[in-house]
């Protein structure tokens, strides 16, 4: 570490290749997080989002590239490393007959041996059941709660710990819009209490454009945009969408230069012009013109 700011990387990933068999699913990977930082991983079915996390969290071998995770290469990451850790995995159907309470009570006591001066380890159990909402469940065995109260449960398992650094695989997939909000004020309260940079991979844009501080886009096996969602609209789409109707009929038109062709639109239609609707791209806007410019480079 040099200076402040290399220290200050959590996550560093340069050239990250990973090959199954003949197919090469990342090809040149390459990101970098900072403490406290929220990053979105999105790209589409089979992108090689969940296959980035497992790397990253040692649980897959690379097939070349350089990786540090909280300054170790996750090869050859300990147990005190992977005790600064949290995972949240896509799926997580274990420890049905434990009761809610005793089986974060149980994990959490793994952590112990690693709590430091700054981070008591484990969490407490009252507390981690209040901050994912489960405190109602505590007493219920996993296997009688709910799909979404699961999914809270896999969300306090990743959190027991303290993590530094939090991997969410879809951590909202199945939560009603209440406990996807309630998640959502958690992972802030996270990052910008505890530091805590946590990098998540979701479909869901409008989650993505509302708790990531950056997006990272995976295409064709490389990060083909990273940055916040307005850069990321700015940069690649560059052009709004004008609405409007007229003599009963829906017009679309995209521009660059909204407010010019807004002129001309009411110099040429005046007062027959109606509901008009300037809107600059969304994330989904953008995240499409991406992958497809991504698809139309491989053809
Ligand atoms: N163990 C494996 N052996 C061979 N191929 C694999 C293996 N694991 C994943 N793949 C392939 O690698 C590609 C990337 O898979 P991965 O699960 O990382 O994608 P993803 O971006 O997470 O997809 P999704 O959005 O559907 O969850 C897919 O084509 C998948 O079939």
């Amino acid at each position: 570490m040099t200076n402040s700011s290399e220290a200050d990387i959590v996550l560093d990933v340069d050239g990250l290749r990973m090959r199954y068999g003949t197919t090469d699913v990342l090809r040149e990977v390459t990101f970098r997080a900072r403490h406290g930082e929220v990053l979105a991983l999105l790209g589409p079915n089979g992108a090689g989002k969940t296959t980035t996390i497992e790397i990253l969290e040692g649980f897959r071998a690379r097939s070349a590239g350089r990786v540090q995770v909280l300054g170790l290469d996750p090869a050859h990451g300990d147990d005190r490393w992977r005790a600064r850790l949290g995972i949240v995995l896509q799926s997580w159907r274990d420890h049905g007959k434990w009761r809610v309470r005793e089986l974060l009570t149980h994990l959490g006591a793994h952590y112990a041996p690693y709590a430091t001066a700054d981070i008591p380890r484990p969490w407490n159990t009252a507390e981690l059941l209040a901050a994912v909402g489960l405190t109602e469940q505590a007493e219920h065995k996993a296997k009688t709660l709910s799909g979404g109260q699961r999914r809270r449960l896999d969300v306090a398992i990743g959190l027991v710990g303290r993590p530094e650094l939090l991997f969410l695989d879809e951590p909202t997939a199945g939560l009603d819009p209440q406990a996807r909000h309630a998640f959502h004020g958690l992972v802030r309260r996270l990052a910008a209490e505890r530091r805590t940079t946590v990098l998540l991979t979701t479909h869901d844009l409008a989650e993505a454009d509302k708790l990531a501080d950056r997006i990272l886009i995976l295409a064709g096996g490389r990060i083909v945009a990273d940055g916040t969602a307005d850069e990321l609209a700015r940069r690649i789409v560059g052009e709004d969408e004008v609405r409007w109707t007229r003599a009963g009929r829906r017009f679309t038109r995209t521009t660059a230069e909204s407010t010019a062709f807004v002129r001309t639109l009411f110099h040429e239609h005046g007062e027959a012009i109606g509901e008009l609707e300037v809107r600059r791209a969304s994330l989904e806007d953008t995240y499409i013109a991406l992958v497809r410019r991504q698809e139309a480079t491989v053809r």
